[in-house]
């Protein structure tokens, strides 16, 4: 008998692999609990995945542990909750998961040759990280809707539901069935979700962790008059039993459900071959942030409706859907501490210290908090479980806190009332100003450091070999006991006798504080610019090198170095092309700084503030004295002839003698636009080393290339002698033509 072979096979799996499945089996239960019904979850989506490939894996291994009730082959639940239980006309399904290439073409290779058919097309959807709804219409009316369940069974959630702006409680136009079920995702948008945790933060009320969170605990409220009150959207992805409607592709399906104002999906996309569908995940993967909602996935389905048929259901997913995971952007750890930094300007921003993670392929130890009213807002406590997020080029951010996970040993953050590096009293700049800094500007070691490191830096000086540590080492050391520089008047006279007895610890960037080594543990300290010969190690040479050449930067760069508030890069490219010399800026009054293009009534007053203190004056009469330069040549009557004007060039790939960034000021110097991308209007691409696409594209609009040697004629020849010098078109290059682009 079937039921005493099982019996068998189970005794035969060791009893501490029994044991192993049982318990994890346990766990996940009690995070799909914490998850679908307390909207609490304790652990990452990815840690949850994670334990239930294991359960997966052990079953694999041993298939007599994979019985029906195995958390692997269910939805979910079933659990009892506080809302009435109402039963799907057709079942709601998970979804399996992808999670390399791999799988993905295992499953494009079991679907074909299950339809039995090469005719069949792939319909590529993005993947919502929300809730699934149910919603039922009779008649064109919404008399239903239900969360997912367990699949057979879900919540009554028909009023909160209502109260969803985009959700039609009436369908319009033509071919209205007698009976629909439409299946789609519940979301909460990421940008209301700080918002929503600060008003129930104010209100006493727990904060979510995250929006899916928040969607699934707006929606899932006794009283739907809160779930009214919360920013929740919903896009269709599917339908489930219907009366009266005939269809046989999902992807038309979905277009007559537009017309009857549903609120379908605007990226979906059908493809004829995993080729295609590929492409939809890698461009997706790459552009995850310019959809307007989250997105944790692309779900493949076969698009053909009777095929789905023939392909059918395992107990908790379809057979003929796929979910591919994008890398996961959120993970849980722990709140260390939460630190106060003083910035260039003496702003004092606390930022989060957490166990390091690793999220979105880089390793997290410090997310911005802002100000002291964010961290306020954010609820969250020191020692709390939170959830961090970092998407993209962005800085790691703390979502919100696990607050299930409290023991009760969690501390409230208290913004210091002193500057923790110079100790003066904090104050806001301006009665109405957030903010807290710190007035001690000129000597504060942490601003003073910042402002060195800001004017060594990319956007000013640019100079090589001198970094945060380089920064840290001459303004703050540990020995000698006064520092070479107390603020930076000094920087362009600084010798390498002055630098050779310097020790200092070495400073993490991101923290300002100090490294510590892997092993011992024991915070870094060291002779930073002399070798153990006591000789000058390469790098200070190189540095001073480098100071040195800066004393003949151009104005702007020089001007931006100054730290005076609100003068960027840009402020100080406008203020220089039109005074010319730190003089004439200082000279003029501050309605004619306001005048300037570009400049206006903040950045005038703001550069007269800073010229009327004395230590201020100080550090450029002494970099003058120094000998740095601190006007561009020549004077706007003669401002001679722009050889370059109205020409857009591009600059791509490395330059030896030109950093980019000196390229393009040579470029822009002689009146020519820098832009990024070639097109038909580009004048020419200059190309260094490692070219790549844009080389490829100059060359498909033949727009003229120049490698270095043109370059130089360019700007010293101007454009006509430069085009003679332009590149050979190479034979095989691909023409422009769109008809001949795929060989
Ligand atoms: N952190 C936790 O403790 C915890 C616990 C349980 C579940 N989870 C998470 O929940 C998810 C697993 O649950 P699941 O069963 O809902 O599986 P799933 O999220 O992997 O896939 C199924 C669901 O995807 C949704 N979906 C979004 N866009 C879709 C589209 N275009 N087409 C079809 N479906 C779409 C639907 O709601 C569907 O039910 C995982 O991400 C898991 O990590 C987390
Ligand atoms: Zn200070």
């Amino acid at each position: 008998m079937a039921g005493e072979d099982r019996v068998e096979q189970e005794s035969s799996v060791p009893a501490d692999v029994r044991e192993k499945h049982a318990l994890l089996a346990e766990q996940i239960e009690e995070h799909r609990f914490r998850y679908y019904v307390k909207d609490q979850p304790v652990v990452s989506d990815a840690d949850f995945d994670r334990q239930l490939r294991s359960l997966e894996a052990l079953e694999e291994e041993h298939p007599s542990l994979r019985t029906p009730d195995s958390p692997t082959q269910k939805v979910a639940g079933p659990y009892r909750t506080e809302f009435t239980s109402v039963e799907h006309r057709e079942r709601m399904l998970s979804l399996d998961n992808a999670f390399d290439d791999e799988e993905l073409a295992a499953w494009a290779d079991r679907v074909a040759k299950d339809v039995g058919t090469p005719d069949h097309h792939f319909l590529c959807e993005l993947k919502v990280d929300g809730l699934a709804v149910n919603l039922t219409y009779e008649h064109g009316r919404l008399t239903r809707a239900a969360t997912r369940g367990d699949g057979r069974t879900g919540e009554d959630i028909t009023p909160n539901v209502r109260t969803i702006a985009e959700i039609p409680h009436r369908l319009k136009g033509e071919d209205i069935p007698a009976l629909v079920e439409i299946r789609g995702e519940v979301f909460f948008p990421m940008e209301d979700f700080e918002e929503l945790n600060a008003r129930l933060v104010a209100a006493d009320d727990k904060p979510f962790a995250n929006p899916r969170n928040a969607a699934a605990g707006s929606l899932r409220q006794k009283d739907p008059k809160v779930t009214a009150t919360r920013p929740l959207h919903m896009v269709v992805h599917g339908i489930g039993a219907h009366e009266g409607l005939s269809i046989d592709r999902l992807s038309a399906a979905y277009d007559l459900l537009h017309t009857w104002g549903l609120p379908t999906a605007r990226h979906n996309k059908v493809v004829d071959s995993l080729a295609g569908v590929r492409e939809f995940i890698a461009h997706y993967g790459e552009n995850r942030h310019s959809v307007e909602h989250e997105i944790d996935g692309v779900v493949v389905k076969l698009d053909e409706i009777p095929l789905q048929g023939r392909l059918g259901s395992t107990s908790r997913a379809p057979r003929w859907a796929i979910a591919w995971k994008y890398a996961p952007e959120e993970v849980n750890t722990k709140l260390v501490n939460i630190r106060v930094g003083v910035g260039r300007t003496g702003r004092v921003t606390p930022y989060a210290q957490v166990e390091p993670v690793e999220v979105a392929g880089s390793e997290v130890e410090f997310a911005t908090l802002h100000n002291q009213n964010v961290v306020k807002a954010k609820g969250v406590l020191i020692g709390d479980t939170v959830v961090i997020r970092k998407a993209g080029e962005v800085i790691p951010e703390i979502l919100g806190p696990v607050v299930d996970l409290r023991d009760g040993t969690e501390k409230a953050f208290e913004m210091p009332t002193h500057c923790p590096e110079c100790g003066t009293e904090l104050r806001p700049m301006k009665e109405a100003d957030i903010d807290l800094r710190c007035p001690n500007a000129r000597t504060c070691p942490a601003q003073l450091r910042e402002r060195v490191f800001y004017l060594a830096g990319r956007k000013s000086l640019d100079i090589d070999h001198f970094g945060y540590v380089a920064a840290a080492a001459l303004t703050r050391p540990l020995e000698p006991a006064e520092p070479v520089l107390k603020d930076e008047s000094d920087l362009f006279s600084l010798t390498v006798e002055q630098l050779l007895p310097i020790r200092a610890y070495v400073l993490d960037q991101d923290s300002g504080l100090p490294k510590r080594d892997p092993k011992t543990g024991e915070e870094k300290i060291a002779t930073v610019f002399a070798n153990q010969q006591g000789e000058p190690k390469k790098n200070a040479v190189a540095m001073l090198e480098g100071i040195a050449a800066a004393k003949d930067a151009p104005l702007a760069r020089v001007l931006t170095g100054l730290s005076i508030r609100h003068v960027g890069p840009v402020a100080a490219q406008e203020l220089a092309r039109q005074f010319r010399s730190i003089e004439r800026i200082d000279e003029a009054t501050e309605e004619e700084l306001a005048a300037a293009d570009g400049v206006g009534p903040t950045i005038a007053a703001s550069v007269k503030q800073w010229f009327a203190e004395d230590w201020h004056r100080e550090i450029v009469r002494k970099w003058r004295e120094a000998g740095v330069r601190m006007a561009d040549e020549g004077s706007d009557e003669d401002e001679g002839p722009r050889p370059l004007e109205g020409l857009t060039v591009v600059v791509t790939g490395t330059l030896a003698g030109h950093t980019r960034d000196g390229a393009k000021e040579a470029l822009q110097a002689l009146g020519a636009k820098v832009a990024g991308s070639v097109s038909k209007k580009t004048a020419f691409v200059v190309v260094g080393d490692n070219p790549g696409s844009k080389y490829d594209k100059a060359m498909q609009l033949k727009v003229p290339v120049l490698d270095e040697d043109g370059f130089a004629i360019l700007l010293e020849q101007g454009p006509e002698r430069a085009k003679e010098a332009a590149l050979p078109v190479p034979e095989a290059a691909p023409a422009a033509d769109p008809e001949n682009s795929g060989e």
